[in-house]
């Protein structure tokens, strides 16, 4: 199993940021939550934060991530376990230090962005669907 962090920054229009997998990594095209994968030693939001600081050049305090959802997903090769925390403040401005572009996305938007599959339920909990309204 892996267990992977993800963030959705939000901006002042209540859009998220999606990032798109750079060429050369697996997925590459899809569009993301950033984070990665928390190293030994590291709590989840530890991770973040560095994920964070390594891929958007921004700071982020540990109070400023609040938990929204996670995702449990089988992939062929391994399980992913993801937790989601919503995060609406950060210090310095958003580049795309792995080659990555960036898009800021209405919620009920996220679902126009292909991305791996485990992000879809993340998805309709961000805009907000549930299995009644489908
Ligand atoms: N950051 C991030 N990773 C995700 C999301 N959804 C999802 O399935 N993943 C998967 O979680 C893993 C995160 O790994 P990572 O981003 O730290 O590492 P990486 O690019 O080096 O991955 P790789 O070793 O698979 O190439 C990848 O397999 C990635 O495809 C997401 O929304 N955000």
């Amino acid at each position: 199993m892996v267990l992977v962090v993800a963030a959705a920054l939000y901006d002042q229009q209540g859009r998220v940021l999606l990032a798109q997998r750079p060429e050369g990594k697996s997925m590459a095209g899809l569009w993301e939550f950033p984070g990665g994968k928390v190293e030994a030693g590291e709590t989840p939001e530890q991770a973040l934060v560095r994920e964070l600081e390594e891929e958007l050049g921004i700071r982020v305090d540990e109070n400023s991530l609040k938990p929204i959802t996670f995702a449990s997903f089988g992939y062929p090769d391994f399980h992913l376990l993801m937790p989601l925390f919503g995060c609406e403040c950060w210090e310095g401005d958003l580049h795309p230090r792995e080659g990555q572009s960036f898009a800021w996305v209405s919620p009920q938007d996220l679902h126009t962005y292909p991305a791996p599959a485990a992000d879809i339920p993340l998805f309709d909990v961000l805009s907000g669907k549930t299995s009644d309204s489908e």
